[in-house]
Formats: C-alpha cells, structure tokens, sequence
C-alpha cells in the first residue's frame, strides 16, 4: 500500500524536515507543489484533497485557511501551528498523552501537532495530575530552553548572519506571560491554573529542554521523589521514545551541567528527576524539531496510518 502525502509549506523549517523523514520510506508517495506554486490556492487545495494525509507547516492563519480547503473526506490533515491544538474537534498528535491517545490518532481525520516547549511540559506534567501527585488546582511554574530553529526560517536567518552580538547570549522570551503554548499546555495536562512559562532562545540551532521546579510540600501528602519518577516511569514503560532516566541522573551530576541537545537529530524524549528531600526539579528533554515538531508530526501520521510507529524515524 502506498499512501499519498503533500507538505503545506514545504519549504519551511518544519516542512523540510517532514520531507527528509519521507524521503527514504516506500510506502509514501510525496506529492510536490510548484515551487512558483506553493501559495496558489487553487493548486494547494487541489494537492491537499489528492493526499491521504497533509501536513500544513504553515503560520496560523495559512493553517486555518488550509484546512478550510479539505473537503476530501479520507484527507487526514496533522497541522503543525498552533491553530487546532485546543480545539474539541481535533485529536492532540502526542501518542504518549494518555492509554487511549493512539485510538484517537488512529480515528481522527484532524490531528493537531503539539509545540516544541509545550510536548515536553505536558509530558511531564500529565502522569503526575492523572496519579494525583499533582492537584489539577497547583499553580505550576516553567521554564524552557530552546534552540533558534524553534523560530521557523526569519529568526534561523537572523543567527546565522552573524553580526549582532545580542544573539551571542541566551535570551529570556515569552515576558508577557501569554506564550502561544500556554493554553494547551493547560488543557493537556489538566492543571486548571496555567502555568507561568518563561522560554529562552540559545545560539545554537536545535534542542530543547523544559525544567518544572516543584516544592513536594505543594504535592499531594507524603509525595516522594521516588514517587515522582515511578509515576513517571509507570506511565512511560514500554514507550519506544520516551526514556524516564535513573532518578537523579549521576552521569548528569557528575558534570554538573545539563545537555540540551542530547537527543538532537532523534525523536528521543527524556524524562528527569532531579531532587533533595523536600524539592524536585522535573526535567524534559527533546530536539525541538524532532519530537518537538516533524518527528512528532511523521510519529502521529504513523500511528494514523496504523503502520509501525516508529517507520522513518530514529
Ligand atoms: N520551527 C519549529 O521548531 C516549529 C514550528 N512549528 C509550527 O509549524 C508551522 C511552520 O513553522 P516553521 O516551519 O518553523 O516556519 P517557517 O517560517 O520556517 O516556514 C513556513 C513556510 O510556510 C510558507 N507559507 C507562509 N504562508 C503561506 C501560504 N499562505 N501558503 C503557502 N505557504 C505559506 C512560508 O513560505 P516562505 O518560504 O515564502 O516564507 C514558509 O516556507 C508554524 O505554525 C510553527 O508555529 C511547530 C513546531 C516547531
Ligand atoms: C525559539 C522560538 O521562538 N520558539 C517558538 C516555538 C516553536 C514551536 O515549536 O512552537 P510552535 O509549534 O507553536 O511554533 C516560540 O517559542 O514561539
């Protein structure tokens, strides 16, 4: 069987990167728009409806007109911009979410794929809301570091010019207190409060880790560190991409630094628990354009399609 796949925005961060994964894989047929074609409307919604699945790697409101083109009823759209992550008729694309998240991917024509900052967050947050450790009431705090590819080709134009010696340190983003993550970070997880969430862009291209302070006082009584991590590795056994590392990682004390890009060019999630006697620090790690983008998007296309999960992907 050979299904048929058009990237929306082909040329774009996520877009070229869906279609690096696609390269190799037999089963899928991509079907290329024009380059002096790739805004024509026409053409797209023509390509759009000739797909079995679309990928839109595309702004907001391209993303939104794009969907709007598909009246191809067996057309599954996966939409990488944050147009659809909280809205009730599009299945969240995080196979991991929760038990049944697959049969929802596997049955949904409208799949929404989660942003980069936001995967992490909500993978690390939702285990503990579901086994009770965290209050769906706790006011949950977060902050994230990311690499410069998390802002699409202007801001990887930017870094990679050279010349502005601001770029050269990381710098604090998201000072409004209103991220675009935000809101599906709270309706993934569950947390009624949303989190306050501070991301930081570094010079270098990829890469991404999110860090989630907790006081265990603020935890369900007598919370343990050990009991962060099982709830955590309970719920991720068995995940061909989700690694729960050994609570209070040595190899990571040891250096006494945290590598960001460990999972670069992978789909790899780890998962970390970092902790004294009375405080935790919950730590995820992810490629902001792997799990944090395509790979996740090409993962989600996989289960969709009911072939083996992890096809095209490391
Ligand atoms: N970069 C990342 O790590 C992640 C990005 N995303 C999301 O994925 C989406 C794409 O992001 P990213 O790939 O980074 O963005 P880029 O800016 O790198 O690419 C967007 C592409 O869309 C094209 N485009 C813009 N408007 C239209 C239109 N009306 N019709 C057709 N094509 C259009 C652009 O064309 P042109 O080349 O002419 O500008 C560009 O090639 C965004 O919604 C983003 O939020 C999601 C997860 C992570
Ligand atoms: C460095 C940088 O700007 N990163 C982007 C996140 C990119 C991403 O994955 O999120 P979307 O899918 O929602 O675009 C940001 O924080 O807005």
């Amino acid at each position: 069987m050979t299904y048929k796949v058009f990237v929306d925005g082909q040329e774009g961060t996520t877009g070229l990167r869906i279609n690096e994964y696609l390269a190799n894989r037999s089963d899928i047929e991509v079907l290329r728009i024009a380059p002096e074609r790739r805004k024509d409307t026409d053409e797209r919604a023509r390509l759009l409806n000739a797909a079995d699945v679309a990928f839109l790697c595309l702004p907001d409101a391209a993303a939104k007109e794009a969907a709007a083109l598909v009246n191809n009823p067996n057309t599954c759209v996966i939409d990488a911009s944050t147009a659809h992550r909280t809205a009730s008729d599009w299945v969240f694309g995080l196979p991991e979410l929760a038990p049944d998240q697959r049969d929802r991917i596997r049955a949904s024509k409208r799949i929404s794929n989660p942003g980069c900052h936001s995967t992490a967050f909500i993978l690390l947050l939702r285990p503990l809301v579901d086994a009770g450790l965290v209050a769906p009431t706790l006011p949950v705090s977060a902050t994230s570091i990311t690499g410069y590819s998390g802002g699409g080709k202007k801001m990887i134009e930017q870094y990679e010019a050279g010349g502005d010696p601001k770029l050269d340190a990381p710098r604090p983003y998201g000072l409004t207190l209103a991220h675009k993550h935000v809101p599906e970070m709270s309706a993934h997880t569950g947390l009624k409060t949303p989190p306050i969430f501070q991301p930081i862009v570094g010079p270098f291209l990829k890469g991404l880790a999110v860090s989630v302070p907790l006081h265990l006082s603020q935890l369900k009584a007598g919370t343990t560190p050990d009991a962060l991590h099982k709830a955590l590795a309970d719920r991720y056994a068995g995940e061909r991409f989700v690694r729960v590392q050994p609570l209070r990682d040595a190899a990571t004390l040891e250096s006494g630094f945290f590598d960001v890009q460990a999972n670069n060019d992978t789909n790899n999630v780890d998962v970390f628990v970092f902790a004294n006697d009375s405080q935790a620090i919950l730590m995820c790690r992810i490629d902001n354009l792997g799990k944090g983008a395509s790979g996740a998007a090409v993962q989600s296309m996989n289960v969709h399609l009911g072939v083996d999960e992890s096809l095209g992907l490391v």
